[in-house]
């Protein structure tokens, strides 16, 4: 598959968790990271192309999705929105950094054409939700070699479900979420099956501030 090098990107709780319940920011959960964990966080966006997360998370977290903590350019931020039900006032619509809304059909020919006079581009890419398939090679295409899925856990399922992934690296927080309907790193249906399982390789584990960070590369 024609396709950016991904990286998944997350904050976890020792539980897995990527919040405190289904619905809250996780930007709560964000509080507990010390200095140097957001500077490794922001040291990988500096590096790469583009930054996806899901309009979930958007409509969750209104997340910047820049580069502050370190120096370094703002990656293209890319948002997977099947109906491009996005607020018009959200962050990512901010003029620090290109943003590209990757729509369907279903979406409103008048929602979309507010978003672009935000200065958004706008891509149609599917029926009924995103295709994901037919988006990379057109993110390759557009220049984006290299693209960070920081979550949430539907679209990181999504992009894991496909073999989409090349790494995923996680910054541990020394907590428990517990909650047996709270969002984990991977969503959706699940592999069920064990001849189905995403392998991983433990490239690195090291510390930076108070979190545990591990790396891990994709088995194929
Ligand atoms: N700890 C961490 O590192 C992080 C935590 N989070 C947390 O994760 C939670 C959000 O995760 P989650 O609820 O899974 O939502 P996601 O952020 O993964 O977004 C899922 C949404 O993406 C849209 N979408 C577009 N195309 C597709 C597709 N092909 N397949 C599936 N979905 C598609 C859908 O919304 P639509 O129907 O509108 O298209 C779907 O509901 C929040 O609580 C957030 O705070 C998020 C990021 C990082
Ligand atoms: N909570 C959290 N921890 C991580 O390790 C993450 N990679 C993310 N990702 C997303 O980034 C948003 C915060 O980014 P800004 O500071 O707003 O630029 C966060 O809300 C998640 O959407 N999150």
């Amino acid at each position: 598959m024609n396709r950016p090098y991904v990286i998944i990107v997350s904050e976890v709780s020792v539980d897995g968790k990527l919040t405190l319940y289904r619905g809250a920011s996780s930007k709560e959960l964000m509080t507990l990271m010390d200095q140097e964990a957001y500077r490794y966080l922001h040291e990988i966006r500096a590096k790469v192309d583009g930054i996806m997360v899901g309009c979930e998370t958007v409509r969750t977290d209104n997340p910047s999705l820049t580069v502050r903590y370190v120096q370094g350019k703002n990656p293209v931020r890319v948002i997977p929105c099947s109906t491009a039900n996005v607020p018009l006032d959200a962050n990512i619509f901010s003029k620090d950094a290109p943003t590209l809304i990757v729509t369907t059909k279903r979406a409103p020919e008048e929602k979309l054409e507010k978003i672009r006079e935000t200065g958004a581009e706008v891509w149609v890419v599917g029926e009924d939700l995103v295709d994901f398939d037919a988006l990379m090679p057109m993110l390759l295409e557009r220049g984006i070699n290299s693209l960070m899925v920081e979550g949430g856990a539907s679209i990181n399922w999504e992009f894991i479900k496909r073999g989409f992934v090349d790494e995923i690296r996680l910054i541990h927080l020394p907590v428990i979420v517990g909650g047996e309907n709270v969002p984990t790193l991977v969503g959706g249906e699940g592999f069920k099956k064990l001849r189905n399982l995403m392998h991983l390789r433990l490239r690195a584990h090291f510390k930076r501030g108070h979190h545990l960070i591990t790396e891990w590369e994709v088995v194929r």
